[in-house]
This record gives C-alpha cells, sequence and structure tokens, in this order.
C-alpha cells in the first residue's frame, strides 16, 4: 500500500503515478483522517488470521455477499471497463475491496477536485466510506484480481 496526493487533473496515462509536485505521500492514518477510508493488511497465506480478519469486517460491516472480480487486458470490453471504473462516482454502500493478486489504484476524493491515490497490492483491504467520490484503475501491469464484499444483493454477486 502506498497513497499520496495526486495532481488535480492529470493529462496522459492515468495509470502513470501523476504525484503533485514535489510528491507528497501519505499514511494510512493520515487517509483515514482525510477521506475516512478503512485500510487492513491481510496475510492471505495465512488461512486462521485472514479468516478472522474478514470475519470482523464482514460483521462489522453486515458483509452478506461477495465476488472475486478480475481485472485483465484480456477481458474483451477491457477498454470499456478502464473508462467506467475511472467515472468518479460514490457509491450507496461502503466499497470494500481485497486485493488478492495484482496491483490497482483507488483514487479517492475528499474535497473537490483533491485526489488521493491508493495503490493497493496483493493483501491490501480497504473500506471507502459510502457517499466519499472515488475511482479506479489498473497500474501498468494491467491485472488485478480483487475480492469484493457487499452488504446487499447486486447483480452478478454470489453469497
Ligand atoms: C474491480 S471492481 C473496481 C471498481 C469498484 O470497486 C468500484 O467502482 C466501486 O465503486
Amino acid at each position: 500500500m502506498q497513497i499520496w496526493h495526486m495532481e488535480p487533473f492529470p493529462c496522459g496515462d492515468r495509470r502513470l503515478p501523476h504525484h503533485v509536485f514535489p510528491p507528497k505521500k501519505i499514511t494510512t492514518t493520515q487517509l483515514g483522517a482525510l477521506a475516512g477510508v478503512q485500510y487492513y493488511k491481510v496475510d492471505l497465506e495465512d488461512t486462521a488470521s485472514m479468516k478472522k480478519r474478514l470475519s470482523a469486517v464482514k460483521t462489522e460491516k453486515n458483509v452478506t455477499f461477495t465476488d472475486v472480480f478480475t481485472v485483465s487486458e484480456t477481458m474483451l470490453d477491457f477498454d470499456d471497463k478502464m473508462e467506467q471504473f475511472y467515472e468518479a462516482q460514490t457509491q450507496k454502500e461502503d466499497v470494500i475491496s481485497l486485493v488478492v493478486e495484482g496491483t490497482c489504484y483507488y483514487d479517492v476524493e475528499p474535497e473537490d477536485d483533491s485526489w488521493i491515490r491508493v495503490q493497493l497490492e496483493k493483501g491490501d483491504l480497504i473500506v471507502i466510506p459510502k457517499g466519499l467520490s472515488h475511482r479506479f484503475t489498473t497500474t501498468p501491469q494491467n491485472f488485478v484480481k480483487i475480492q469484493r464484499f457487499f452488504s446487499r444483493k447486486v447483480e452478478g454477486t454470489q453469497g
């Protein structure tokens, strides 16, 4: 996990870091204070500890459904999906995502045009609070597998 303030109007390849100048990295604690985003590191190799962490998150967030979603350039509609995910959006429920493989960015916007980029890797679990403007993209690796957690049934998910 790495987190930094992002230039407000990035030009060019959105998968590049787009730091402000000079770069301004922040901690998970600062991210929580600025944007209300929660972060956990999950040891995916330690099944007992992973189950304990996920169980706590599921209980706290009333999670009833989960799925595993893979974003890869081998997807037929990859470009369309990437456009869709990079549109700033807010959800009525918390967005809860655990990176199982690969890397990605969630950008969050606690204030208008003030974006914070959160780079996630394997074992990173974040909770983006409902109502917080955010967007998603891959890193140049163009591959990430994410376990998503939902507190209500949405199309295409399994219980
Ligand atoms: C791999 S799903 C990424 C998109 C996502 O989590 C989202 O758009 C939440 O609002």
